[in-house]
């Protein structure tokens, strides 16, 4: 990447913007006095005259809290000529930076979150890119699943440099099955094999947040703001990211981009499921019931402990841009080298099964999470020190406890407390995990959908004015359903890549109002 930096001297400040984030060059009409986006310019008048030729450079600037802002400076000159061999410099700068994509298919669903997708993406998302010289097409989806069987059997994906997801962790999720799919597919892979190595999908992923949590976009840029996430697409930013496979008895159900959890979260999903018409408030108001029903599910889980890899999942240190435990374990994970491999678990080695582990018990949660899954609600997340491209999950049992000890480990997510220094909490960092309800029938594990009120119904008929738990809870895989309690989970580390860098550690900040500069 160029390294390539200019300064800009404006009212005593000096100010340096690196090529890298320098998102478009234009000539100014200076006497039109209007910029391109029809912005007053407001220029001295002796400026103006003395230098009549002026140019706009847009720039990434960087405010508070991971905001991202598209900011301009204009240079005026005296010459027409070499205001042309500035733009031309520049131009050229920009066109060097091959990570940059030309051409985004996008989605957009309109009906995620508080139904403003549409609107976030003309008002705020396709200026951008129209500034930065970025075409799109663009499908606004008109049904669920409409994006992932597009992206699955039809999109011409050779024509594009990345994907844009407008909407929330389910549309996200939508893409990255599209995707993935489409990648196994291409190269002969079979999805129903939970042993088989997955090929990584070439295409990035951009994600404009406009849904109810967008836990993925928050927790891989550090703020949900749709102009941000555009900005990290224009310069072409890339962040490999875990991505968990999920297979009941040999088929294959979903991937797994966040978080997996069984109890309490699958019980929140599925009730909030049914109170849509409420918008992002749903998850408030199931959580809240879900609390109260206080119901716990009774089960075995295996799992294997990823042992060679440098974090833990109660370290003090964060994921963050440039991560070297990413970095360490992700290629540690990949085998690229015939070393390495040796090392480097294979999920289809079952030599491992020697070093799995098991816990039985009664759960008022299982949760896989296979980033933090920060969000809004939970600034920390579920696992604050979960990696994005590590190639683990952290598992997190959340052992049966009283209403009163549940309610303390839910809100240490809201806090800087640790949700897993509690006597009923345990938390491992797994490459590979298996649930087993205990009502399960073996291999011929019942539909929950069909059967599962059905035996629910039998046992409180078996103990009247019973105030037991029902058998099965169902598992919320990123926000959907899935149709079995037993599972067995992989992880495939890198899978996809989006174009984010990870939360940035100290954004700098900087006020630099609309300066106007002289060469
Ligand atoms: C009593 C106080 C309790 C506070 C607990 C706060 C914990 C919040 C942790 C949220 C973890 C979110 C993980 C992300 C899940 C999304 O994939 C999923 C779907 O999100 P979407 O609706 O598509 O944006 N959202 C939920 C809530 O299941
Ligand atoms: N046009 C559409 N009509 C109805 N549902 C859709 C449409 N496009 C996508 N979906 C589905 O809407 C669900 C929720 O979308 P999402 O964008 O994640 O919003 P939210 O965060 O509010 O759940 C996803 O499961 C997705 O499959
Ligand atoms: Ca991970």
């Amino acid at each position: 990447m160029s390294c390539l930096t200019f300064v800009i001297t404006s009212y005593g400040t000096s100010h340096s913007v690196s090529v890298s984030e320098i998102l478009a060059v234009r000539e100014l009409d200076v006497g039109g006095g209007t910029n391109d986006d029809g912005r007053w310019q407001k220029m001295p008048q002796k400026l103006t005259e003395a230098y009549p030729y002026a140019f706009t450079v847009s720039y990434v600037e960087r405010a508070r809290q991971h905001r991202w802002r598209c900011s301009d400076v204009t240079f005026h000159c005296s010459d027409g000529v070499l205001r042309q061999q500035w733009i031309q410099t520049i131009r050229e700068q920009l066109t060097a930076l091959t990570s940059r994509p030309k051409h985004l298919l996008v989605y957009i669903n309109p009906y995620g979150g508080k139904q403003q997708g549409e609107c976030i993406y003309e008002q705020k998302v396709a200026p951008l890119f129209a500034c930065a010289s970025i075409s799109t097409d663009v499908i606004v989806t008109e049904h669920a699943n409409h994006a992932r069987d597009h992206l699955k059997t039809e999109a011409e994906l050779k024509k594009y440099d990345g994907v844009v997801c407008v909407g929330g962790d389910g549309m996200f999720s939508e893409i990255v099955h599209g995707l993935v799919s489409r990648t196994q597919r291409d190269n002969g892979v079979d999805q129903n094999s939970p042993e088989e190595k997955l090929v990584p999908c070439s295409l990035r992923i951009g994600i404009i947040p406009a849904g109810s949590t967008d836990c993925i976009c928050y927790a891989t840029v550090g703020i949900n703001d749709p102009v941000t996430s555009a900005l990290h697409v224009i310069v072409g930013d890339s962040q490999p990211m875990d991505v968990c496979s999920v297979h009941h008895n040999n088929t294959f159900l979903r991937y797994s981009i966040s978080l997996l959890g069984y109890g309490f979260y699958g019980d929140v999903l599925a009730d909030s499921e049914r109170k849509r018409w409420m918008g992002p408030a749903r998850y408030d108001f199931s959580g809240f019931k879900t609390f109260l029903t206080h119901h716990h599910y009774e089960g075995a889980v295996s799992f294997l402990p990823a042992t060679d890899i440098l974090g833990t999942p109660r370290d003090k240190t964060r994921c963050r841009a440039g991560c070297f435990i990413c970095q360490h374990d992700g290629q540690l994970y990949s085998g690229d080298s015939p070393e390495e491999s040796k090392t480097a678990p294979d999920v289809s080695d079952r030599e491992y099964e020697v070093g799995w582990g098991v816990v039985r018990g009664k759960f008022l949660a299982i949760n896989a999470a296979s980033m933090s899954c920060a969000c809004p609600r939970s600034p920390m997340g579920l696992s604050p020190a979960a990696h994005l491209a590590d190639g683990t999950t952290d598992l997190i049992l959340v052992r049966k406890c009283s209403r009163f000890n549940f309610l303390r480990h839910l809100l240490r997510h809201t806090s800087k407390d640790d949700q897993f220094d509690m006597t009923f909490v345990e938390v491992h960092r797994v490459r590979r995990f298996r649930f087993t309800p205990r009502h399960c029938q073996n291999d011929s594990e019942l539909d929950l959908r069909e059967n599962g009120k059905q035996l629910f119904s039998q046992i409180c008929r078996d103990h009247p004015a019973c105030s037991c738990s029902p058998a099965y809870s169902s598992w919320n895989c990123d926000g959907e359903i899935l149709p079995h309690a037993a599972i067995e989970v992989g992880v495939h580390c890198q899978l996809i890549k989006l174009f984010a860098r990870g939360i940035e550690e100290q954004p700098l900040f900087e006020d630099l109002a609309n300066p106007q500069c002289a060469l």
